[in-house]
């Protein structure tokens, strides 16, 4: 199970994030209160620098732009949160993911029509286009037809329901931000728990 860890904004939860495991960790290039600088992020992934893959998140940002944050970061993943085209995709021609909020069936069938390495299925409701803690209609996500290794979930998984979810819902990967933060800052203590029970499910 792949599991990602997004809004990193200090070294700490970085370090924690690693260290209990995570796969992938976030910075979000976009309107947030997570937002962090390309130099800011360039600077917590040289303290994790080989022990993690590194993953960009903007919205409806211009290619000049995206590749200017990815040179100066270093990152591995663009994620892509806004309505983005599969042209866009295949001129950014760099490793995505592309995320979308899920309100009903058909925004399944539009995501899976784009071209990508993997596909994040987030809720659509919330102040920003991700990142909100809101959790994502489950029933919708039954038996969708997305390649095979590329489906993670999002959108207001907690170290408490991750069990849950993955078992109902049979994602690749999961992916959090909120459910792993105390008076909105990262919290270690939930990052490993949410680490650990995502990596342990048995089926
Ligand atoms: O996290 C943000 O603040 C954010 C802002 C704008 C676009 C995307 C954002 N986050 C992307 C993510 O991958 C989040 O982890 C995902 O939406 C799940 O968030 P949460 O429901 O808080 O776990």
């Amino acid at each position: 199970m792949l599991v990602k860890i997004c809004g990193i904004m200090n070294m700490e939860a970085a370090k924690a994030a690693v260290d209990a495991g995570a796969d992938l960790i976030g910075f979000v290039f976009a309107e947030s209160r997570r937002r962090v600088s390309p130099e800011q992020a360039a600077e917590i992934i040289e303290s994790v620098r080989g022990r993690v893959r590194t993953v960009g998140v903007f919205v409806n940002e211009e290619i000049k732009e995206i590749k200017r944050a990815q040179s100066i970061a270093g990152l591995d993943y663009i994620q892509l949160h806004g309505n983005e085209s599969g042209e866009f995709i295949k001129e950014l021609s760099f490793p995505v993911i592309k995320a979308l909020g899920i309100g009903a069936p058909e925004d399944i069938q539009q995501l899976a029509s784009l071209e990508t390495d993997y596909y994040l299925l987030d809720s659509p409701k919330g102040k920003y286009q991700g990142g909100n803690g809101v959790a994502i209609d489950s029933s919708l996500l039954k038996n969708n037809r997305l390649p095979a290794g590329t489906f993670i979930l999002a959108g207001g998984l907690t170290p408490e329901n991750v069990g849950w979810a993955i078992k109902s819902v049979k994602p690749d990967g999961v992916d959090v931000s909120s459910g792993v933060e105390t008076n909105g800052s990262k919290d270690i203590d939930k990052i490993y728990r949410f680490v650990q029970n995502a990596k342990n499910i048995s089926f």
